[in-house]
């Protein structure tokens, strides 16, 4: 299980542990500061002068290789900050020329923090940045320190350790100092010179949400980002990613979130991975007798793979509901039926071979195709029309089928959420992107949209738990950091940044994919969270795998390859 942790849940790991005996948070924190050190080798070995050969020659221009490599630590005012101290004695002890600045008050240091100073102090002094707005002076001897490599003495790295999971303001008091340095979100940074890395999180940004904390937007931008036994959710959701850089996890000795008693199940978030698909696909075996790869089984019937019955609109508006049928039949339903009116019927007819199709006019013959138990999965919305929506919907969601509703489907209720959910049971999936969301549930978008002053903040993952509970069904909320919750508050988080960055899905009928393979997978019987968690990593997996260049109807042509390589 790969937990997506909040700030209150992390405190409570570390509080178990210290609790335990087994570790002290003075050792944690040491654990912490190597653990950077260790990172930041890792991604530029060229820092890395232990036991370095002469001939090992720097990757950027340096005035005389002799120089000592230089390091400018900002430490804050919490353990964040004695993170940083640490990190600034483990490169002092290796030769570094490190300059270290206090962002905060020194008798307000916790404790740890506190005596990680102190062990600094042996080695070097401690500047002072006043909180919460640094003097012109302090500035600029901040300015001499990190001057830019133009003026040839820059420093190598600078040490984020402002602030971590215990962000609870706006830092824009720190404005003037971030864009003397460069380093700031508005600034224009020089991507590679100074490498900027923040310990744990970029300071100011919330931990929970990955939303910037106040209106004035500034926060440090990192090149690489170091936090401590696993994500968290800042880390993924939102804007987190564009600051954090390549995100790197330290294992600092602490227990899974689920081994402790005082972190429900429920409250945790998980992200998704290969790992994960794997266990949920191995987990089918034994509850229903499904393959464990998506593959078919070698005796199944076709029907019982499931039957996807899938609505298209009028004449000029069936593409999305073919490329949905696409993916359902590429996914592994056993048959796929389009239901069209009339008029759309020969433009339909012309364009697909196995999928099947039916004519459905109005609510009276959705209801009567319905009578045929064998399709049990629904999908409605891909260019479904307003009205037939309006039309169709309550009558596909009194048959008690699950079902898929996607756009228009949504849509089709903005004027009146609570009918749509009045109507909702358990075995549906909703999947807005934000605009449709807005519509479904404008309170907490608006919660979700409006500048948080304080941290924690209101985060994707608490919006669309709020948007399941409320429609009593499967939200899966999409986007780079789409999100996936069911009624019961159980969650996830299909990330598609880092190394999973799949930019090309913003291509016009990729979610009418998305809503094909989610009801593809409900025809074979899979329940609605893990056919929506399934299907969205899938679609990631799929746009990955073809590249640049994808548009819609690629993403299921490249079903075949990705389910061979998760199958195999
Ligand atoms: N939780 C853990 O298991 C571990 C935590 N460690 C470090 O400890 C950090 C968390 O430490 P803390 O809880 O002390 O939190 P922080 O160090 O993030 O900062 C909290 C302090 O900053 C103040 N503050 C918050 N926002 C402010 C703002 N905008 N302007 C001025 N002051 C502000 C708070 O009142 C508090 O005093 C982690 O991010 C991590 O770096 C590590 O030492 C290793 C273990
Ligand atoms: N930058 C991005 N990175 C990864 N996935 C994205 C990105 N932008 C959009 N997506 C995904 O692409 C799909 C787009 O769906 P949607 O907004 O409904 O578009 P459409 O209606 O054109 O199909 C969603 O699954 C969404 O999560
Ligand atoms: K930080």
């Amino acid at each position: 299980m790969t937990d997506l942790l909040t700030a209150a849940q992390m405190r409570a790991i570390e509080q178990a542990a210290i609790e335990s005996g087994d570790v002290t948070g003075l050792e944690l924190m040491e654990r912490a500061g190597q653990g950077v050190v260790e990172a930041i080798f890792e991604e530029w070995p060229e820092l890395d002068k232990r036991g370095a050969s002469p001939s090992r020659s720097l990757t950027y221009p340096r005035p005389d290789e002799e120089d000592p490599l230089r390091a400018v630590v900002l430490c804050g005012p919490g353990n964040n900050g004695g993170d940083g101290f640490v990190v600034a004695r483990l490169l002092r002890e290796q030769g570094w020329e490190v300059a270290v600045f206090l962002y905060g008050d020194l008798e307000k240091l916790p404790p740890d923090a506190r005596v990680n100073y102190e062990r600094w102090l042996e080695l070097g002094e401690v500047s002072k940045l006043t909180l919460p707005t640094p003097t012109k002076r302090e500035v600029s001897k901040l300015e001499k320190h990190a001057a830019r490599p133009s003026s040839s003495q820059g420093p190598d790295l600078i040490l984020d350790a402002l602030f971590g999971t215990g962000l609870i303001r706006p830092i824009g008091g720190l404005k003037p100092a971030l864009a003397k340095l460069q380093i700031g979100s508005e600034a224009d940074a020089d991507p590679w010179w100074p490498r900027v890395v923040s310990v744990d999180i970029p300071s100011g940004l919330c931990a929970d949400s990955g939303r910037i904390l106040g209106d004035e937007g500034v926060i440090v931008g990192a090149h690489l980002t170091v936090t401590f036994h696993s994500k968290k959710r800042g880390h993924l959701l939102d804007v987190g990613a564009q600051f954090c850089g390549k995100t790197v996890i330290v294992d600092i000795g602490l227990s899974s979130p689920s081994d402790l008693g005082s972190i429900s199940r429920k409250s945790l978030a998980d992200l998704h991975s290969e790992r994960r698909l794997r266990r949920v696909l191995s987990q089918l075996v034994d509850e229903s007798g499904l393959p464990q790869n998506l593959s078919k089984a070698s005796f199944g019937h076709k029907y019982s793979h499931g039957h996807a019955l899938i609505m298209t609109g009028g004449p000029g508006k069936t593409g999305a509901a073919r490329l949905a049928a696409r993916g359902a039949l590429r996914i592994g339903a056993g048959l796929v039926t389009l239901g069209v009116p009339p008029a759309a019927q020969m433009e339909v007819s012309v364009q697909v071979t196995a999928v099947m199709l039916q004519r459905v006019e109005s609510a009276d013959g959705l209801s009567k195709i319905l009578e045929d138990e064998r399709l049990n999965a629904l999908c409605l919305g891909p260019g479904l029309g307003l009205d037939r929506a309006r039309d169709l919907v309550p009558v596909a969601l009194a048959a008690e089928r699950a079902t898929v509703l996607d756009a228009d489907a949504l849509t089709a209720f903005a004027d009146d959420p609570a009918a749509l959910f009045g109507m909702l049971h358990e075995n549906c999936v909703l999947t807005p992107h934000g605009g449709e969301f807005a519509l479904l549930f404008p309170d907490i978008a608006e919660k979700l949209k409006a500048v948080p002053i304080k941290g924690p903040a209101y985060s994707k993952v608490d919006a669309t738990r709020e948007a399941a509970g409320r429609a009593g069904c499967v939200v899966l909320f999409k986007g780079p950091d789409t999100v996936i919750a069911d009624p019961n508050g159980r969650c996830s988080v299909n990330s598609a940044v880092y190394e999973r960055a799949a930019p090309w899905l913003a291509t016009a009928g990729a979610g009418d994919v998305l809503a094909g393979f989610i009801t593809g997978l409900l025809a074979r019987r899979f329940s609605p969270l893990q056919a929506a968690e399934t299907a969205a990593w899938l679609h990631v997996e799929c746009a990955r795998s073809f590249g640049p260049g994808l548009i819609a109807e690629d993403l299921p042509e490249q079903l075949p390859r990705v389910l061979r390589e998760v199958g195999s």
